[in-house]
């Protein structure tokens, strides 16, 4: 079953949001984006797709878009995503993450909206005893910000027992790449995902990469981790809506990866294939809070939907995130532009 019912797109300027819409978009649903622009660029945001420059805890403006746009699910991408940050500012991440996701919850139950997909993450495991992790081994977060996701995903299970409402929740481990079309990817300035990190370096952006840390209990001593291409991530999401709609008694919370995983070594050596070239890589000390190996069990998320990657592939993902970063100069100075010219 696939619906047309609109969805409301929570951080859809956002680099996983916008990849959402675009496969909301593709399969015909109607969408609408609520984005206060803090980390999201406008330029994410297709033409043609209804954009509330605002914040989701202003409850009046989401009272006013679910009766505008009709929205009959909304999408939960928005939220602050750094975790050393999380560390620093934690109460940064239990306001922004939790209290306004309760502010959203709130609004959506007043409003009769049924269905919400919730970006939660493999940071609420903490340091999981084993691997690959599957959903129900026990959850003790590391830090704020997986606490932050944690004590959300708990609002949505009493809210889905107490009202006419069902949720999902995934899971997601490294989202990496990027739309394969060109038309969106990760443009957040100053980021620190690996892959991410490691285009930029491989277009001269940055001088190396760092690795952090090189004695992990790993075949290699370097972290390893569960790479998802973002585009089959959002596929995931349209499946799980679907599944929601199907049985609005059922909720479900998934891990979204792939089920592999790959060293910081590893995917630097993928990043020199795609390249040609060589990465200068300076060995470091260990970052704060890593854990060694991080990769999902997907058997879950297999069985529930008909979910069938299309990108799994660490060159794929590789090649598609320096596509985007080929394109993304241009892109932010044009974005710096329109703000200028909107002030
Ligand atoms: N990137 C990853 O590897 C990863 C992994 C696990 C989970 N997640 C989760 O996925 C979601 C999206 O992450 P992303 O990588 O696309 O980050 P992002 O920073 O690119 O996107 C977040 C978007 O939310 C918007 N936003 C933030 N706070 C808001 C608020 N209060 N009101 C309105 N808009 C707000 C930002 O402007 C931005 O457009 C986040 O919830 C994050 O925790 C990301
Ligand atoms: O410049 C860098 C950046 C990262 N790493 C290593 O690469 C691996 C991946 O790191 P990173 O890309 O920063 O992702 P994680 O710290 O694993 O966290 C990501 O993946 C989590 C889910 O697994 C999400 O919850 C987080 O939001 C998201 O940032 C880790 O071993 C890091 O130590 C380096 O060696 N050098």
């Amino acid at each position: 079953m696939s619906t047309n019912l609109p969805v409301l797109v929570t951080g859809g300027a956002g680099y996983i949001g916008s990849h959402a819409v675009l496969a909301l978009r593709d399969r015909g649903t109607p969408v609408a984006v609520i984005d206060n622009l803090s980390t999201g660029f406008r330029f994410a945001i297709p033409q043609g797709v209804a954009f509330y420059q605002g914040d989701i805890a202003d409850a009046d403006l989401l009272a006013r878009i679910f009766a505008e746009q009709k929205i009959g699910a909304v999408m939960h991408f928005a939220g602050s995503i750094i975790v050393p940050e999380s560390v620093e500012n934690p109460l940064k991440y239990y306001h922004n993450n939790t209290a306004k996701s309760r502010v959203l919850i709130e609004a959506v139950v007043k409003a009769g909206v049924r269905h919400m997909i919730f970006s939660s993450t493999a940071a609420t495991y903490g340091i999981p005893a084993t691997s690959p992790v599957h959903e129900d081994v026990p959850k003790q977060p590391i830090n704020p910000y997986g606490w932050s996701k944690l004590m959300t995903e708990q609002m949505l299970a009493d809210t889905a027992a107490a009202h006419a409402f069902n949720y999902c929740a995934l899971r997601y481990f490294n989202v990496a790449g990027a739309d394969p079309a060109g038309r969106s990817g990760q443009s957040t300035a100053g980021a620190t995902h690996l892959i991410k990190v490691a285009v930029e370096a491989a277009l001269g952006k940055r001088d190396g990469v760092a690795v952090f840390g090189t004695d992990y209990a790993t075949p290699d001593g370097t972290g390893v981790r569960d790479y998802i291409h973002v585009s089959d991530l959002a596929a995931a999401h349209v499946l799980a809506l679907d599944a929601l709609l199907e049985q609005p008694e059922r909720s479900l919370t998934m891990n979204c990866g792939y089920g592999r995983g790959f060293s910081v070594l590893e995917v630097l050596d993928a990043v020199d294939r795609v390249t040609g070239g060589k990465l200068t890589r300076s060995m470091q000390p260990r970052r704060a809070g890593d854990p060694d190996s991080l990769v999902s069990d997907p058997s879950r998320i297999k069985a529930t939907l008909p979910w069938v990657p299309r990108f799994a592939d660490l060159d794929v993902i590789v090649a598609h995130a320096l596509a985007w970063e080929e394109k993304l100069g241009d892109l932010r100075a044009r974005d710096r532009e329109q703000q200028r010219d909107a002030a």
